[in-house]
């Protein structure tokens, strides 16, 4: 796949590598007098060389934990870190957050409110190929339409206002401009939950095949076990907002270490389970075109 490049002004060039790093990091939620811990005291690396799978049930701190990694959260103890620096100091400065945003993509669960309800989809999609990457219109736009090409979104749709499409086409859209800037780590909360079944499986092998294709890494989010062990590599379990268990994803299966992840995989066993699909079972409209 062609990367343009532009190096003008603030477009800088894609980081070959990016380390994204909780250290001892702690969430902690509400006032002095009634404290939650969201998460605590989490020490982990997520590289753009891994696939990582967050795993726990609902409330464990799955999401915070994503949401401290892209800067959306700051902890309250600890640190999180970008390439070694403070992604806190990193998103301060705007060309900052522009490397950070460049090497690092957010898919979120709620499409709602992640797109401006005064603008037509494409020009969401469009403007982080614009203000990031500096893309000419007309590359910007066969950029986008390769995308949502390969998200089986008609191009008419992006016309529209958020607000004049479904859920799930939404939440597509919301994928396709994560995808478009084509990053270095794509971190997704629960971003396949609110699609239809017979799209999940279809975009799950698209966000696999992005990861193999660009060498990219991925943070992947969900509480559904299955889908989460089909695209990462690794799995990385949480309960009361402490990480129990990290490990490459067929050997938390077979051998699972606390007792939390045993009785979680319980919770799955005589589910179906998600088979890594061939090339030749691929729609063809479903691979990222490189
Ligand atoms: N902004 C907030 N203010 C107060 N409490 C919060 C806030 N965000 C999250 N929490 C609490 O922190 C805990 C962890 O929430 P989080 O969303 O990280 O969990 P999760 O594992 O992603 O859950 P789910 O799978 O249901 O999305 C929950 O108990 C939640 O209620």
């Amino acid at each position: 796949m062609s990367e343009p490049q532009s190096t003008a002004g603030t477009h800088g060039p894609r980081p070959a590598y990016v380390e994204l790093v909780l250290d001892a990091a702690t969430k902690q939620y509400g006032s002095a007098r009634s404290r939650f811990t969201a998460v605590d005291a989490v020490t982990a690396t997520f590289t753009s060389d891994q696939t990582v799978g967050v795993v726990g049930e609902s409330g464990s701190g799955k999401s915070t934990l994503a949401k401290m990694l892209v800067g959306f959260e700051t902890p309250n103890g600890g640190r999180v870190t970008f390439n070694g620096e403070s992604v806190a100091q990193v998103v301060k400065s705007r060309s900052g957050r522009m490397d950070f945003r460049r090497a690092v993509q957010f898919i979120g669960q709620d499409t709602t409110s992640s797109f401006d309800p005064r603008r037509r989809l494409d020009d969401s999609v469009l403007l982080p190929l614009r203000t990031l990457l500096g893309l000419s219109d007309g590359e910007a736009r066969a950029r986008m339409a390769e995308t949502l090409d390969a998200l089986r979104l008609p191009v008419a749709l992006a016309s529209r206002y958020p607000f004049e499409v479904s859920g799930g086409q939404r939440q597509r859209f919301a994928i396709a401009r994560g995808l478009v800037v084509r990053p270095r780590i794509l971190v997704c909360d629960e971003v396949v939950s609110a699609l239809d079944v017979s799209v999940q499986g279809a975009i799950l092998n698209l966000i696999k095949d992005y990861c193999e294709q660009h060498s990219a890494g991925l943070i992947f989010v969900s509480h559904g076990l299955p889908a989460t062990g089909f695209v990462a590599q690794e799995l990385l379990v949480m309960y009361h907002g402490r990480m129990v268990e990290r490990g490459p994803s067929a050997q938390v299966f077979a051998d699972p270490q606390h007792a939390y992840t045993r009785s979680l995989l319980n919770a799955y066993r005589g589910e179906p389970t998600l088979e890594p699909v061939g090339d030749d079972d691929l729609d063809p409209a479903l691979t990222v075109a490189s």
